[in-house]
Order: C-alpha cells, then sequence, then structure tokens
C-alpha cells in the first residue's frame, strides 16, 4: 500500500508571533519547520509547502511552494485545497496535513491516521488529543484528506467556508485519538512564550 502525500501548512499571517513565517524561526539545530519535515518525511511518498507570498524564502528547502488558490486568507482548509489540487496532480489519492508550526507532531501520525480512515471508511479523518476531563480535542491542522474531496472543498470556500470542523463534520470525518503523554504531541506554537517552551520540550520529545 502506497503511504499519502504530505502537505506542510504555513500559509497563515502568524499575527500572535508579530508576522513573518513562523516556519523559519530558529529551533534546535534546525527551524520549526525542519523539525516538521524531518517528522513528515518518512511518512509521506512526497511533500509540499503551502505558503503564499514570495516564494524564494522557501528556495532552500527543495520542496514545490503551492500558494492558496482562494482568494484572501481563508485558513487552513485554503491550503488542504491546494495539497489535494497537487495531489490529484500527480496521481495521488490521499494528503496528510501537517502544520509548519506543530513540531512535536506523532512519528505514526500517517499510520493511525490511514488505520482510522480504513476502520471508518472515511474519506477524512482528524487527529485529536485526549484530554482527561473534556475527551477527544480534535486538531483541524492535522488530517487526511481524500482528494475526492476537493471539488465540494473548493466550492464551500468560495461560499465563505472557514471553519474546519464544521466542513469535516458535514463530511462525515472520523478521528484518531492520541495520547497526551509526556504532552500534547500536537502543541503548536503560536506567541515567542510557545517558542520557549518547544526549545525546553526539544530534549525530551519523543
Ligand atoms: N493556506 C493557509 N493556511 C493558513 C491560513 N491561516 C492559517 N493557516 C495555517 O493554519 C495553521 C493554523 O493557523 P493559525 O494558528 O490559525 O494561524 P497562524 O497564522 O499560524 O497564527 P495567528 O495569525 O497568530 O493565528 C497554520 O499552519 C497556518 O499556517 C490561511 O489563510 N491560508
Amino acid at each position: 500500500m502506497t503511504k499519502p502525500v504530505g502537505i506542510i501548512l504555513a500559509g497563515g499571517l502568524a499575527t500572535r508571533m508579530g508576522g513573518g513565517d513562523k516556519g523559519l524561526l530558529p529551533l534546535g539545530d534546525g527551524t520549526l519547520l525542519s523539525q516538521v519535515i524531518d517528522r513528515l518525511a518518512p511518512q509521506v511518498e512526497a511533500m509540499a509547502l503551502n505558503a503564499n507570498g514570495d516564494p524564494t524564502r522557501f528556495a532552500g528547502l527543495g520542496l514545490p511552494i503551492l500558494p492558496d488558490s482562494i482568494d484572501g486568507f481563508a485558513g487552513p482548509l485554503a491550503g488542504v485545497l491546494a495539497g489535494l489540487d497537487w495531489a490529484a496532480a500527480q496521481g495521488a489519492t490521499q494528503v496528510v496535513s501537517a502544520a509548519a508550526d506543530t513540531p512535536f507532531f506523532p512519528r505514526d501520525l500517517v499510520d493511525r491516521l490511514t488505520q482510522a480512515a480504513r476502520a471508518a471508511n472515511a474519506p477524512i479523518v482528524l487527529a485529536a488529543t485526549l484530554d482527561p476531563d473534556r475527551g477527544p480535542m480534535r486538531q483541524p491542522t492535522f488530517g487526511l484528506w481524500d482528494v475526492t474531496l476537493r471539488d465540494d472543498l473548493r466550492t464551500a470556500l468560495e461560499d465563505g467556508l472557514r471553519k474546519v470542523v464544521q466542513w469535516t463534520d458535514s463530511n462525515g470525518a472520523a478521528q484518531a485519538v492520541f495520547d497526551p503523554d509526556p504532552f500534547d504531541p500536537f502543541f503548536n506554537v503560536n506567541t515567542p512564550q510557545d517558542l520557549t517552551r518547544a526549545q525546553s520540550l526539544l530534549e525530551s520529545a519523543p
């Protein structure tokens, strides 16, 4: 069974970080983005980066750079759509999405999402973290998406859809639930304080 292709979502404005590319911020020996690339690479057949603006700032990565095809900043689903279009163009049937600001996501992400998709026969699977008090907390930027969804997604975005879970619920999404031990693997870096925390988690990250 071939692996899905991967889309790394870096198309946002990073307002809480003060703007710019969060993915290019230093983390350990590399950057936030290099951590994400290193984790995703063994799990997928091929990867692309969804980012808007001048693509040359990512030239050193050697990845295809895919801008949003929807006008304005339509949120992460615009990046998922860019990934689905790219996947379809190369004959892939599924795309896994990963956010560029989430450096410690599970190393078995794709296996677990794929198993859940098969078990539920679902066209979308979102990752979730188990919160002991609130139950599974879905992660809208980490999912497995069937390429057949792309026309519906484009129409929904053109009609103004922005909320990921609203759309995934209406398309029968399943979920794959991950353990929050030793910390939430979907911890994401939004602020300078989060980046400091990411540095301190680097050594203990599974
Ligand atoms: N393609 C695309 N991706 C987006 C957009 N907005 C957010 N994202 C991505 O979705 C993920 C979650 O984004 P948010 O935390 O909501 O936004 P952010 O840009 O990271 O940060 P804030 O502006 O501080 O909220 C990140 O990987 C973003 O790069 C968008 O309009 N288009």
